[in-house]
């Protein structure tokens, strides 16, 4: 057998701009067996599944919001460091971890703002275990060459079935009647409580969600209405309407299903109160900052809101245990003493299902872009995919080249590989940042750090990376 070649790379750190994530010193090259009979063959495609590029064990990985055990389970098998936090960590020790890691994995509560980013000198991807990706700094994460991944629809059938639960929960006062009887009042009536069937529901955002809420309140025997930036095939019977205020004039039921943007802040604010139908009901499982709080509680005490479901908040608690305070949302005592509302600590994708399916699709992800480049799927850079190297090919290298998407750079870059066997390459960009895969063959370990060298000499570099 061919003794393997370690190759000389010092370490995984990125340097104050960006780095090379290459092999570490104990990596080697992987070659095949000399004798070759059918079961060392056999072999060879099994171990073939497992190439790793480089040393996964030197990989740091950062858990944070009791990620699924699926998860978990994915990063720690490749061999990955995985330290694990049930909640989420306070901005100061947030830096002070993430400085130390090449891969966090968050969910809806952990800020990646551009100041903690800056701090993330090792920092390769990040994972959001959920669906939204408002917490983080999706373009200074481009800009770093930080990739970012979700799970763009894992828990929306979850968010689908509780909202469900909700419109009838609120047209017939469940929280109410439930709360006064574990008090001991018996308080049996029948006064603006009301049947779901043939009531209507207008659905803001029909993405996702809003498309499964609508199948499922069609089932319920309700007429859907939605509202949405795009244009958007209307599923069963339900229909499309122009302006949010149409939507709001003609609802018994809104509810919110759209993405936190500068667009949807305090998108229900006190003129759409005003415009919605007396005595109807508000349910947001979106984001905190799509409805205005004090505006819905002055709706409510009017009786105009005659119901309101709330599962987001502008400023949620870090862990479970935490209080919901007044420091944190000035209105929350107040919102608290109203009647018909039903308060849930975003609870929207919490089900077993939807955990471990995002556990799995996104630590997949993950793994298969620290292994491999593969930025499938990623929410800020360009999606680029090339089949994963095996050990029947011995001496190749991946080369991952992040850069700006300037003038020029393919004829640098390819001034530099065109000195070695280039078997396959795809560059693509978005915005202001491009993505180069290179996959080069015969390539000796003084060939490969020549060629990080220079592209790491490159002006236009933002990250290069040497895989295999
Ligand atoms: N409560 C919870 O636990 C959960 C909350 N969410 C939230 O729900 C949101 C929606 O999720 P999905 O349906 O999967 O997203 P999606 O991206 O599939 O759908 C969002 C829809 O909103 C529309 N939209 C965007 N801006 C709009 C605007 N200004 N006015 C009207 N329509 C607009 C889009 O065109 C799109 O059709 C997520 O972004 C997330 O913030 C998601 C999962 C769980
Ligand atoms: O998927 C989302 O966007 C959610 O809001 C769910 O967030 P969570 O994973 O419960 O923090």
């Amino acid at each position: 057998m061919t003794n393997p070649k370690p190759i000389s790379q010092p370490s995984l750190a990125r340097p104050a701009v960006s780095t090379s994530l290459s092999v570490s010193p104990t990596a080697t090259f992987h070659s095949p067996p000399a004798s070759s009979s059918f079961m060392a063959s056999l072999a060879q495609r099994a171990a073939a599944k497992q190439l790793k590029p480089f040393n996964t064990e030197d990989i740091k990985i950062l858990l944070l919001e009791n990620v699924n055990q699926t998860g978990r389970d994915i990063l720690s098998g490749q061999g990955y460091q995985v330290e694990f936090h049930k909640a989420s960590l306070p901005e100061d020790q947030l830096i002070e971890k993430i400085r130390d890691v090449h891969v966090i994995g968050i969910r809806s509560k952990t800020k990646l703002t551009a100041k903690v980013l800056q701090e993330a000198k090792n920092l390769l991807v990040i994972g959001c275990f959920c669906i939204g990706t408002n917490q983080v700094d999706l373009e200074y994460a481009a800009k770093q060459g930080i990739a970012v991944f979700n799970s763009p629809f894992a828990n929306s059938r979850s968010v689908a079935e509780l909202v469900i639960a909700e419109i009838i929960a609120l047209a017939r006062q469940l929280g109410d009647r439930s709360n006064e009887l574990h008090r001991g009042t018996w308080n049996k009536v029948s006064a603006k409580c009301w049947e779901v069937r043939g009531k209507t529901l207008g659905i803001v955002g029909y993405g996702h969600i809003g498309s499964q809420l609508s199948v499922l309140a069609d089932a319920m025997g309700m007429n859907v209405i939605y509202y949405d930036v795009v244009s958007l095939m209307a599923i069963g019977t339900a229909r499309q309407v122009p302006t949010l205020e149409a939507l709001l004039g003609e609802a018994d039921f809104v509810t919110l299903h759209v993405p936190e943007t500068p667009e949807t802040k305090n998108m229900l604010g006190a003129k759409q109160f005003e415009q919605m139908k007396n005595g109807s009901y508000l349910i947001n499982a979106s984001r905190g900052t799509v409805v205005d709080i004090p505006a819905l509680i002055k709706a409510m005490r009017a009786g105009k809101v005659a119901g309101a479901a709330l599962d987001v908040y502008p400023n949620e608690p870090a862990g479970n245990g935490d209080y919901f305070t007044t420091d944190l949302n000035p209105w929350a005592e107040e919102l608290r003493g109203l009647n018909n509302i039903i308060l849930t600590p975003h609870i929207g994708g919490s089900t077993e299902e939807a955990q471990r399916a995002i556990g799995i699709e996104v630590a997949d992800a993950l793994v298969r872009y620290i292994n491999q480049g593969v930025t499938l799927g990623s929410v800020n850079l360009p999606e680029i995919n090339m089949r994963q190297l095996t050990l029947d090919e011995p001496n190749h290298a991946r080369i991952i080249y992040i850069h700006r998407n300037v003038p020029g750079v393919l004829r640098r870059v390819n001034e530099i590989l065109g000195d070695h066997n280039v078997d396959k390459q795809i560059s693509d960009s978005k915005g202001d940042i491009a993505y180069l895969m290179a996959d080069v063959s015969d390539v000796r370990p003084e060939d490969i750090k020549e060629i990080r060298d220079s592209l790491d000499g490159l002006s236009s570099r933002i990250l290069t990376r040497v895989l295999y």
